[in-house]
This record gives C-alpha cells, structure tokens and sequence, in this order.
C-alpha cells in the first residue's frame, strides 16, 4: 500500500500507514475523547474522583499557541540496575504477599504501601517489574494523594510524558487519562463495525524513547446492574517471552531489523473528531528485538497501533512478518495475562517487555476512569552476543 499524507491544522505530514491494521483504531476514542460531562455530577455513576475527569485546554507554552515543543533526547537512568535482587524493601519476607499470575508473567502483590517506598524500594520496584511484566499492586493510595505527589513519585522512573492527544486533569498535563463516561455510547458503535474491542499496544511508541516503567491507577470501575464490579479488565502480553517461543532461525530472520512507529494517526483521528493535538506528532523507528538494560531480556518491540513498516522491505512483505507477529502475540494467551480492577488498585508495568489492551466487554453505562503516570525510558537498543 502506497504512504498517505494526513493534515493537521495547517501541518500536512506523509506517514507509512496504512498497513495490514488499517488506520489507527477509531474506537481510542473512548480513552481520548473531549467530554461533555466535566461536573461528574451526572446522575448515573458520578465521578469518585471528579479532579481527574479530562480536560483539553492546549497547555503547552502560549507563544506557541499552546502546543508543545517537540520532545528533546534526554539520558534515562533505569534506577533497576540499583536495586537489591532480593527485593528486602519492596517485599520484606512474611509482610508481604506476592502470587504469581503466571510462571513467567504477570505478579499480584498485596502489603506494601507504594507511595511510602523509600528509593532503595523504589530501585527494587523498577527491576520487579522488569523481571515479572508487569504487577497489580492492591490497596494502594495513589488515588488519593495529591496529584503532584503522585507525579514526584514517577518522576523517579524517567521523564514524565505529555501524551500528545489525551485529556489532562486540570493542572496536571503529565498525567494521561482513560476515561469512558457514564452512558457513554461509544462502546456500542465500536462493534458495529468491529468484532473485538482488543486492541494490543505498547505506549507511544512512536517517541523516540518510549516509556519504560509505567504506572496506571483506577479511579472508577464498571460495575453490574447488581452493583458488582464487572468489565473492563486490562489484558497484557509477554513480549519477552513471545520472542522466546521463536525458533533459531526466524529469530535470526528478525536480527538487525527496524520498523517505523508512526503517531501521526493517533493526532490525526484526535483532530478529526475535533479534539486537542498537543504537540505535533512524529514518526521514528526502532529495532524490531529490543534488549532490556537492566535484565538483558530481549523482547520483540513491534505493535498493531504504532508500528508501520520494517524498515527496506517492501510492503507486502513488511505486512506478511507484521501479521505474523501480531498473530502470534495474540494468540498467546500461555503468555498472557488479565488484570481485574478494584479499588486502589496500581498497576505497574514495564512498557519495553509487556503490550496491553483495554477490554470494552460492559453495556451497563458505567463509567471507567482511569489515571496513567508514564516515565519515558531510553533509547530503544538491540545488543546481540
Ligand atoms: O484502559 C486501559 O485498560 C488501558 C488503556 C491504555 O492503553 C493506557 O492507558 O495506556
Ligand atoms: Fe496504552
């Protein structure tokens, strides 16, 4: 397929896109939408936490209109390479309670108050998740502290992003948002013309560094007619150990290769409902097998939403190995895993090793609402011994 050009405001950029996907899935809407109701005083499900309900304003620097500038390259320290391997800050023995969600993947932790870690636990935080994916942390505060203190507290992972399309809590543009509000419709015109809401993605990609250690914290969950929490879980998928089930040879296929990550899309279905771009958006590439810093773990870095094209293959070519990845990480649920919300619930993952998808499986009209702290990380790099 041939590359298009989309136009932003007066800004016409060409992109790779579309590929086998087809453009940047329209149903984000639901995470990135401007919404009408900013009161939560609405009578079905208001808001629990009605200071993080989105905002649109462009906040960037005004004699720019209000649109930020481009990102700079920044050096990321992933302060996991500090930490203690045998965890004593993070999960002191017989105070703690871990359960493992899967052998390899995916970890639930209760007993530890996040907020109150010390940098040596935070240290301890970064390489857990590193090793496990990603964990569900239960009982936590993190809703309920003061937004800048939640912001100091991921500040520590890396540089903190402003998402370019979403809605912001007033005052508070690094925190990204997900926020479906009460009736909100949407949901039902996904599946007229979709069969799944599942929508696999690792964030933003298309930065040139993208985020690693990345924290999303509910704010309100869906809930049954019966008043029980039920829809909307978040699933995740091992990239790590979708690259290990590769053969020799196909892993040798894959060595060396880039692909384009495009957020051109992203910004260009925001503008074209109407929304806030807030910074113009870029395309950079990547290596297609990226090497963690801290564990050494290779993980296949490619994802449905963002990624475009290997980079000197044609398109057909570049669609069929694409299709194929995405087919196997899809079809991986022996190395996936589901995260059922509840309140005060954090969930912490390492956007480097795990992709992941909002489900959008409830009609009861309830609201779904949740706040992300995202660190960018370093530079994508692939080392091969
Ligand atoms: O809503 C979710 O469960 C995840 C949304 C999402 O993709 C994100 O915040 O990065
Ligand atoms: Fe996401």
């Amino acid at each position: 397929m041939a590359p298009s050009v989309v136009t932003i405001g007066s800004v016409t950029q060409k992109t790779d896109a579309p590929t086998i996907q087809g453009p940047y899935k329209d149903f984000d809407r639901g995470y990135l939408n401007k919404t009408k109701e900013l009161s939560g005083t609405e009578k079905h499900s208001p808001a629990s936490y009605p200071h993080y309900l989105p905002t649109f304003e462009l906040t960037g620097p005004k004699e720019n209109g209000g649109v930020y500038y481009p990102l700079e390259e920044f050096e990321h320290y992933d302060h996991g390479r500090d930490a203690d391997p045998s965890f004593p800050h993070l999960l002191p023995q017989g105070v703690v309670q871990v359960e493992n969600l899967t052998p390899k993947f995916g970890s639930e932790v209760r007993g530890v108050q996040l907020s109150s870690l010390t940098s040596a636990g935070k240290d301890e935080l970064a390489l857990f998740v590193a090793q496990r994916g990603v964990v569900a942390f239960r009982d936590q505060d993190f809703a309920d502290l003061p937004i800048q203190e939640a912001l100091d507290f991921g500040g520590y992972f890396g540089r903190h992003h402003i998402h370019p399309a979403s809605g912001q809590p007033k005052g508070y543009p690094e925190i990204h948002l997900v926020h479906r509000g009460a009736e909100d419709p949407t949901l039902n015109n996904i599946f007229e013309t979709r069969t799944s809401s599942v929508a696999w993605h690792s964030d933003v990609t298309y930065e040139k560094q993208p985020p690693g250690t990345t924290f999303l914290y509910i704010l309100d969950t869906p809930k049954d007619a019966d008043g029980k929490i039920s829809g909307g879980d978040t699933a995740f998928v091992s990239m790590a150990e979708a690259y290990e089930r590769l053969s020799e040879p196909f892993r040798e296929r894959l060595k060396g290769l880039r692909a384009t990550h495009s957020g051109v899309e992203q910004s260009a279905a925001a503008a074209a409902r109407g929304s806030v771009v807030r910074r113009l958006p870029v395309i950079n590439d990547h290596p297609v097998v990226r090497t963690h810093p801290v564990t050494g773990k290779k993980t296949l870095f490619v994802n449905p939403q963002f990624t475009r094209r290997i980079i000197g293959y044609k398109y057909e070519e570049s669609d069929a190995l694409l299709k194929f990845l995405y087919d196997h990480t899809a079809y991986g649920t022996d190395f996936q895993i589901r995260v059922k919300w509840a309140p005060k619930t954090v969930v912490v993952w390492d956007n480097r090793i795990a992709m992941h998808s909002a489900l959008l499986d409830w009609n009861s009209g309830g609201r779904r609402h949740l706040a992300r702290i995202t660190p960018q990380a370093e530079v994508p790099t692939e080392s091969w011994d």
